[in-house]
């Protein structure tokens, strides 16, 4: 008999219509009502937070982190149950948080409540807790029959029932007539004991460029005090250097010990800073290259970096390091 463990922390799954519009109502064991009993599982339940996942920042991922730690040597496999806005967001913040995990721990939701007639949670559930119980290590998001790495999930529709993506890597598994097919060659590879590693550095921030972009908000987050800074360039990797030099401004971020990730604004595939004039420069600026990682990856784990070191040639060396699966480099 596998023993999982079901967390709950909100999001459209668990919600009911309030006087706003939807609000997370529902608790562990009203979710569980609404699934068919399984004789060869047992789940056990805690309800962790009731929120929107808008309202999840890295605070609410530390929590998340913790209560995972606190119960990995009990059980076979955790289903975190979560609100689809910012799951890629916790999905790989908590692949970092938690390095060698022994165990699943399988984010999902739904994009209809699951009291809904028509909800998808069903499914989604369904498929997140027979991926808790298959003996798998990582982190993953369930969400329309696939099993995707978290640290590879990008939330990518705002209705359809297929919202997430498996970025720049198959999805690791699915469900379909042959039941859940895991490729196990693309899970993550443990390298050590279980160890929580949950310190966050909150002071990152995501900009995307549009062509006439103001150098001078570099200076601004400059006196803000940010720590690190994910850029999302053009294409495969370039930055507008006439009339609005903002290669020269990359140069201002990395004299303040700002650590700066470049990464590209396409979804898809690898950037690649050295193919152009307009991307080598970049490189010349001593920023750190995101290849083909989300934005989510790098973001959370420029946060998980920085939450060990300011040193901005140690953060470039954690990024040397692919740790589960989130680059291919
Ligand atoms: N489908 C959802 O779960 C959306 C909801 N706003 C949330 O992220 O919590």
């Amino acid at each position: 008999m596998k023993k999982l463990l079901l967390i709950t922390t909100g999001g459209t799954i668990a919600s009911a219509k309030g006087e706003e519009g939807l609000e997370p109502e529902l608790t562990s064991s009203q979710l569980l009502d609404f699934l068919p009993p399984q004789s060869d599982i047992s789940i056990d339940c805690i309800d962790l937070m009731k929120i929107d996942s808008s309202n999840m920042q890295p605070e609410e991922w530390q929590v998340i982190a913790r209560e995972i730690a606190r119960h990995v040597d009990e059980v076979d496999g955790i289903v975190l149950t979560h609100g689809t806005d910012t799951m890629a967001y916790t999905a790989s913040s908590l692949s970092f948080m938690l390095r060698n995990l022994p165990i699943p721990v399988v984010l999902t939701g739904s994009q209809l409540p699951l009291s809904h007639p028509l909800s998808d949670g069903y499914d989604n559930i369904r498929c997140a807790i027979a991926m808790a119980a298959s003996d798998s290590c990582g982190v993953f998001v369930a969400f329309n029959r696939k099993i995707i790495l978290g640290s590879r999930s990008v939330k990518v529709r705002t209705m359809g029932f297929d919202a997430f993506e498996s970025v720049n890597c198959e999805p690791v598994g699915c469900v379909d007539a042959r039941g859940l097919t895991i490729h196990r060659e693309l899970l993550p590879k443990r390298t050590g004991d279980f160890k929580l590693e949950a310190d966050l550095c909150s002071e990152v921030i995501l900009i995307k460029l549009t062509p006439g972009f103001n150098p001078d908000f570099f200076d601004l987050l400059v006196s803000m005090r940010y720590k690190g800074i994910v850029i999302e360039a053009f294409g495969a990797g370039g930055l507008h250097f006439i009339r609005r030099d903002l290669i020269a401004k990359l140069q201002l971020l990395v004299d303040h010990g700002i650590s700066v990730v470049v990464c590209s604004q396409c979804l898809y595939e690898r950037s690649d800073f050295s193919i152009y004039q307009t991307g080598q420069k970049v490189l010349k600026q001593g920023v750190i290259q995101g290849f083909d990682m989300t934005s989510e990856a790098a973001v959370t784990k420029l946060m998980w970096a920085l939450g060990k070191t300011l040193d901005p040639q140690v953060v470039k060396a954690i990024f040397e390091v692919n740790y589960v699966g989130e680059v291919s480099l």
